[in-house]
This record gives structure tokens, sequence and C-alpha cells, in this order.
């Protein structure tokens, strides 16, 4: 051998070791950073946590932005083009056996890919079918190499939507997936809360979903920092093959996709966490559930919600959820949701000199526990619960007394106009007056909130959303007034 290749060897040996070097002391400074996240998202978080929770969120966002500093460089996945991958998915569905005729996947603005109707279909006709066999779900997850890890870590054993998510990694990870041309043409990245910088975290205020989503967050990144430990720790052959693809962007881009796309399926008499190809490809609107899994053919049928049109876009109902749940799960913010509605965190105060007694009448009711109540968007914007509880709330000692004595006050939880009558008009004016206030105070503190300018995705929905709670509390003010209006005159003093 000539001295030239020995030196050559040599020099390479040398960088070999530097860079193992450099390997090393990166993985350090990630176990220390990791730990730290650990420990952060891991305190107890106690009544006045809220007053904690936005000087929390800024130290647990250091961290994760050193962790992703120290991560990505060598990690950062390649730019793909979806459209790009469009082709081979849909042959690969064809090949599988999805039947999707007059169907296509289509680009629509403020959707990202959505279907679109190539023919007429009435509505009630059958419009995909998806075989079981394409969908990849918690059960793929469970008969894969993953089985080893599952079987050992109490948290994957009880939330497959996790166990989902790092299936998803590994096989995006494997060039021989089964999955590849599905998993090709899904987003790149997300508009969920794990993508939110901190200025659009705090333009959520004053939200209800400000606290969620941080709390959101820090679920999120405890995970990523307990599955770290985890995959750098145990033995296992899968965690080794995780090890160099476990970060913090590639988790939240798993949880994400797991998030915005997951369906529950019944496989077997159990549910499953599933991913189905081509009708997860299917964007939301109002109307009724009309998806649902043929067991003796082993497929997923969805069926049209309304008639659609050739070019039409294709449709289906989510579910009826609150926009703060489209918002924190799915990213995004449907305007026109009659499923709307507005959580408000009330509750009898430890200074209140009535406490015990409240909270006595609020237990035979089933609500002492309860924190939030909801306010909903349309005619009839009080719930049943949340009625019980201003109504007690702004109970005299007398009157207290007196709803106590009874077995079950179930009056107190009934807005029916005989309910109304047993309560008493004067305890409902003070109940509504009291509600009303609440909003009136709550409506100007969005007034008043800040705004950034530019106009992003996450922006649009932060600023969506924030309407929507707005026009709820509109509603609700003008319906309290009304009912206000409506009550019998003042009792006479006694
Ligand atoms: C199941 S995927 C639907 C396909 C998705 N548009 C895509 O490009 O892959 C759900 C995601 O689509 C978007 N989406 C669904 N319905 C929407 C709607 N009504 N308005 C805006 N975005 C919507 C949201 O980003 C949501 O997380």
């Amino acid at each position: 051998m000539g001295r030239k290749s020995q030196s050559k060897q040599s020099s390479k040996k040398n960088s070999g070791k530097e860079n193992n070097k450099f390997i090393q002391q990166r993985r350090k400074e990630l176990t220390i950073l990791v730990d730290k996240v650990l420990r952060l998202t891991s305190i107890f978080q106690a009544s006045n946590y809220v007053l904690k929770s936005w000087e929390h969120q800024l130290e647990i966002n250091a961290l994760i932005k050193e962790i992703t500093n120290l991560e990505c460089p060598q990690h950062k996945s390649a730019q793909h083009n979806r459209q790009a991958n469009i082709d081979k998915y849909i042959k690969w569905l064809s090949e599988n056996g999805a039947q999707f005729d007059g169907v296509e996947i289509s680009e629509f603005e403020g959707y990202e890919l959505g279907l679109k109707a190539k023919k007429d279909f009435k509505e009630g006709s059958l419009i995909l079918t998806i075989p079981a066999k394409v969908m990849l779900t918690e059960k793929s997850a469970k008969e894969s190499e993953l089985a080893t890890f599952i079987t050992v870590d109490p948290l994957l054993q009880n939330m497959p939507n996790i166990t989902l998510a790092l299936f998803l990694l590994l096989e995006k990870n494997n060039p021989e997936s089964f999955w590849k041309p599905y998993i090709d043409i899904l987003p790149e990245k997300y508009s969920t809360i794990l993508y939110f910088t901190l200025e659009e975290f705090a333009e959520l205020k004053p939200s209800p979903v400000f606290e969620s989503a941080l709390k959101l967050y820090r679920s999120i990144a405890r995970q990523y920092a307990y599955f770290y430990n985890k995959i750098h720790s145990l033995d296992l052959p899968v965690l080794k093959k995780l090890q160099d693809i476990f970060t913090f962007d590639n988790y939240r881009w798993a949880v994400s996709t797991v998030m915005t796309r997951q369906n529950n399926i019944q496989l077997a008499d159990t549910d499953v966490t599933a991913f189905i190809p081509l009708w997860d490809m299917c964007n939301h609107e109002h109307g009724k559930i009309t998806t649902d899994f043929n067991k003796e053919l082993d497929q997923g049928e969805c069926f049209a919600l309304r008639d659609f049109k050739p070019e039409d876009q294709i449709f289906i109902f989510y579910g009826a959820r609150p926009n703060a749940d489209l918002f924190l799960h799915n990213g995004f913010v449907y305007p026109q949701n009659k499923h709307d509605s507005l959580s408000l965190s009330l509750g009898v105060s430890s200074s209140d000199p009535l406490r015990e007694i409240k909270l006595s009448l609020l237990t035979k009711l089933g609500l002492a526990g309860v924190t939030h109540y909801s306010l909903y968007q349309g005619e009839l914007p009080v719930s049943a619960e949340l009625l019980a509880f201003i109504r007690i709330f702004n109970m005299n000692q007398e009157e207290l007394t007196k709803w106590s004595e009874q077995g079950l006050p179930s009056d107190l939880v009934s807005s029916e106009p005989s309910s109304a009558e047993a309560v008493g008009a004067d305890i409902d004016r003070r109940a509504y007056t009291y509600l009303l206030t609440r909003c009136v105070l709550l409506s100007i503190s969005y007034k008043k909130s800040e705004e950034g300018t530019e106009e992003t995705l996450h922006r649009k929905n932060i600023k969506l959303l924030k309407q929507c709670e707005v026009q709820i509390l509109e509603g609700a003010m003008k319906y309290l007034e009304d009912t206000i209006s409506k009550l019998p005159a003042a009792d006479k003093p006694k």
C-alpha cells in the first residue's frame, strides 16, 4: 500500500472518529435538553397553574428550539411535491381494489388537496370503497416489529393514536413500505398548533383555546421527551431503527398527521384507529355522517352527503364538533359551524361564604367537578348545565337552603317553563344578568386583543376562531337580554 493511500485511510479514520465524537457530543447535549423538557412538562398542574402556563411555554419553547437546532440539520426531510406523487398513488389504490370511479384528487384554494367529482353523484349514492388492506391501522402497527415495543410500553398500550404516529414514522423511513404511495402524498407540514410560533400562541388570547393549545403543546413535548428516552435506552431492534428519525420535527409531523386524518373503524368488534387512504382526502362541510365500514365486504364506504355535480368538490362531514376542536386537532376553522360552542371557565370561589352549600347542590346535580360550561351558537345558547350553575351561583343563603332540602333539584337543570316557574323569576333574573355581564366583559376583552399583521394560514385561522367566538357571545348577549326582558316583574319584597 502506497504512503498516499495510507495517509488517506488514516485521515478517513480520523474524520470518522471526529464524526463519532461530534455525534456523541450532540447526543449528550440532546439528552440534557430532553430531560429538562420532561421535568418541565411533568410539573403538577395546580389550580393557579393558568397564571404560570405562559412562562412555562416560553421555557419549553426555548428548549424545543435548541433541540430542533441540534436535530434538524441532519434530518430535515427533502421538500416533496404532493401533486407529482398523485399518479403513483392512484395506481396503487386501483391495484389494491379501491373503487373511486368519477372522482379525482385536485387542488382547491384554502383546502390544499381534496376530491373532485367528475360525474353526477346523487345524495346517498356510493362514492368510494376502500378495502381494509390499504388502511394503515393500529392493528398493522401491532402486527409489525413495533409490537416488541408496544407490549412493554404502558403509554402505547393505552394510546392507539400514539402507536399509529410511531408506526407511521417507521413506515415513512422504509423505502419498501407497502404504504409508501400513501405516505408520499401526505402534507409536508400542518396548520395544527404544534407548528405555531410563540407570537401566534399569544394571539389566541383571550380565547379559551389559548390554554387548551398550550396544554396540547406541553403534552406532545412531553411525549416526545418520554419516547426519546425510551428509544435511546431500551435495547430493542425496532428502537434502533427509530433512533435517527425520532426528532421533534418528525414527531410533531406524525402526531399532526394522526390528529388531522385518523378515523375509527370497527374491525372484528373492536374500535381501531386507522388512516383510510383517499377517504382522508375529503375536506369537511356541514352535513351528516355518510361514511361507514362494511364488515362483510371488509371495506370502508363513503356515500354522498348531498348531490355533487361534475367539478364540485366532494365533502364529508367530520362530525358535530365545535370550532375549538377543529382548530386544535385539525388546524382549520369552519365559520358556518352549526355545532359551535364557546367554553366558559366558571367555578365557586374559595372565598365565597356560601361555597360549601353551593358545592353540595352542584354535587347533587353531578356538576361538582365541572370547571367549564358551554355557550352554544344558535337559538338556545345556554346549556342546561350552565343554567343550573348560574342559578346556584347566584342564590342567597335562604334559597340555597330551600333547594338543598329537595332530593334531586332537577328543576334547576331545565329551562322548561314549568321549571322556570319553580325556580322563580328572582333567581333567574340574577342568574341571567350575571351571565350577561360575564359575556359583555368577555366580548370587550376580545376587542382589546392584539392581532399580528402578517396574514399567514395560522393567523387567518386564529382570527376566524376568535370571530366565531365573538359571534357566539353576541348571540348569547342578545338571547340573555331578551330572556331577562320577558321575565315576570320582580317579586314583591317580603
Ligand atoms: C383529512 S384531511 C383532508 C385532505 C387535506 N385537505 C389534504 O390536503 O390532505 C383534513 C385537513 O384538510 C383541511 N380541511 C378539511 N376541511 C376543511 C375546511 N372545511 N376548511 C379548511 N380546511 C379544511 C384541514 O387542513 C384538515 O386538517
